[in-house]
């Protein structure tokens, strides 16, 4: 068993929200890793972040994926990071992995100012969004077979293209 879709990208670029819809549409279950750390571990994300820090949490992220790349069937979204670890992106080969981007305006906007993302919490979120997107494109291009750009889609709409890009036919041509 694997999952039928893994969703990556940055944070706001619809992960969470795409990937809920998505599975409601193919009747499958949904899980994000970032919960699955919250469960096991039984605290935010943020209170890892502050108490055990980043690396600690990348840790606690490898394994969650290798799990669930293991034995969920159904949609699985990435924490936005996930894909900067070298043992998931070795973990995601052979998996079919859409990217969904997000441009900085958009993004940002999306994300608006909330403290449940310990990476854009500081002095100037948008300047760190903006480095983070630099640094994680050329990654998150090199594992997807697939790139939705959501800037202008609402979310159905974004449901809709990755269930075209995962049609039979434009996944076999890698579309
Ligand atoms: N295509 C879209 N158009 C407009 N708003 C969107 C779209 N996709 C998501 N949103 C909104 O943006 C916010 C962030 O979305 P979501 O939590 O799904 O992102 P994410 O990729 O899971 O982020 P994170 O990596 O932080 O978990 C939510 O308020 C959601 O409703
Ligand atoms: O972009 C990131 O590095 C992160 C995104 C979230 O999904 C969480 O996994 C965490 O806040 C880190
Ligand atoms: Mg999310």
């Amino acid at each position: 068993m694997s999952p039928v879709a893994v969703l990556i990208g940055p944070p706001g670029a619809g992960k969470s929200t795409v990937g809920q819809l998505l599975a409601e549409r193919l009747g499958v279950p949904f899980t994000d890793s970032d919960t699955i750390v919250e469960t096991q571990q039984g605290r935010a994300i943020s209170d890892i972040f502050l108490s055990d820090g980043e690396a600690a949490f990348r840790v606690m992220e490898r394994e969650a994926v290798a799990g669930a790349l293991a034995e969920h069937d159904g949609v699985l979204a990435l924490g936005g990071g996930a894909p900067m670890t070298e043992g998931v992106r070795a973990d995601l080969d052979g998996h079919p992995v859409v990217f969904l981007a997000v441009g900085l305006a958009a993004g940002v906007r999306r994300v608006g100012l909330s403290t449940a993302r310990p990476l854009l919490a500081g002095v100037n979120p948008r300047a760190t969004f903006s480095a983070l997107l630099q640094e994680r494109l050329p990654v998150y291009r090199a594992v997807a077979r697939h790139e939705i750009a959501t800037d202008d889609l609402e979310p159905e709409a974004v449901a809709d293209a990755v269930l075209a890009a995962l049609s039979p036919e434009a996944d076999r041509a890698g579309r």
